[in-house]
């Protein structure tokens, strides 16, 4: 069973918590359990002393804002097959957007390995900087992720530190990057005869992301927030010094639910461009999402159906953004939804 259910909001006001941050230049067993920690209790965490040289990541922001300032006809001529290449308006195959009348231009690169991010016709549109500075951006964040992985794998104690990670190193890998663009936008106003406009459209709906984990990086500009356990929504203060880390939908299965994929959304703001990149760290379509057998006991048996990731992500990309897509998979006779 599918359930369309946005978390609830609460109220207005928002908490105020700090996600963890891991400093990677620390002692390995302590960063590993602290990792393990913050995907059990948040989902998300940050990360800094990541080893992502800095010339490649404001190598790839300029060139991104480059990118957004072209005039739209331009920027059009990149829209090719979908989910990749140029898109505004709309996020999927069914049109979501946020919840507001918010445009969001993205853009969707392939970070296969064997394929490369600016395979066949891409490269005439996008320009050989762009390509160049996504391609080392590619290599560079999936070294991370591999690394964040292996961290995961030991404080989880399990034997074979590459269980994780060697799907992403797979050549045949189906990794995305994906640049986010959100234009200033004005304030939605509670009520038409209100005068008092203070609600921030969403530009990126409520969702979970699918794959396995996501290294996310923003400019200076809020706007991310996570859900917590209670539906509360909980900003998350930007930090162009950190990576921002979240389990995907496979992490969640893969440790047979003891990380968890949390919903996530971003809101515009009315004063200044936001600008977001994600690398989404999927395997190969082929690759059976396997449950490391540690993680499977007599009092914790497995939560999920064994399946494909061509097979979730055909599941998962049929529906629509919000939509809880791991009841799907859930063994039977399991009443949750996720
Ligand atoms: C509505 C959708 C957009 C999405 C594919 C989906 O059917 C459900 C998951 C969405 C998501 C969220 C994370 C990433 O931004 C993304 C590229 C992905 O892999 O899954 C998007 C998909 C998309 O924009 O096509
Ligand atoms: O822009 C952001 O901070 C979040 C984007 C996001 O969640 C996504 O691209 O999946
Ligand atoms: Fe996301």
């Amino acid at each position: 069973m599918v359930v369309a259910s946005p978390t609830k909001t609460h109220s207005e006001e928002h908490l105020t918590i700090e996600l963890p941050t891991v400093d990677l230049s620390g002692d390995r067993s302590m960063v590993s359990n602290l990792i393990v920690k913050a995907c059990e209790e948040y989902g998300f965490f940050k990360v800094k002393n990541h080893g992502v040289p800095h010339d490649i990541i404001a190598k790839m922001e300029k060139e991104s804002f480059n990118f957004f300032a072209k005039p739209f006809d331009e920027k059009q001529k990149v829209e090719l097959a979908k989910p990749l290449g140029y898109g505004c308006k709309n996020i999927g195959f069914k049109g979501d957007i946020g919840e507001g009348e918010t445009s969001l231009p993205s853009l969707i690169f392939n970070g296969t390995r064997r394929l490369g991010a600016c395979y066949n016709r891409n490269f005439i549109y996008y320009g050989r900087n762009v390509c160049s500075a996504v391609s080392a951006y590619i290599e560079a964040v999936r070294e991370l992720a591999c690394e964040l992985l292996d961290l995961m794998a030991e404080g989880l104690r399990i034997p074979d530190r590459s269980v994780f990670s060697r799907l992403i190193r797979d050549g045949d890998s189906d990794s995305l990057v994906r640049l986010n663009h959100y234009p200033p936008m004005p304030l939605l106003c509670k009520d038409k005869d209100s005068s008092t406009c203070n609600q921030n459209k969403v530009g990126f709906g409520e969702h979970s992301d699918p794959q396995i984990l996501t290294i996310l990086r923003s400019n200076d500009v809020g706007g991310l927030q996570i859900s917590l356990h209670d539906g509360a929504w909980v900003p998350v203060t930007p930090d162009p010094a950190t990576f921002c880390v979240n389990v995907g939908d496979l992490l969640q299965v893969m440790t047979n639910g003891r990380f968890v994929s949390v919903r996530h959304k971003a809101l515009t703001n009315s004063y200044k461009s936001r600008m977001s990149m994600a690398y989404f760290a999927g395997p190969p379509l082929n690759a059976r999402i396997a449950v490391p057998p540690e993680m499977i006991t007599p009092t914790k048996p497995a939560l999920y159906k064994p399946f494909t990731w061509a097979e979730f992500k055909k599941a998962a990309f049929a529906l629509r953004l919000g939509d809880r897509r791991l009841g799907l998979f859930r063994m039977e006779g399991d009443e949750q939804v996720a």
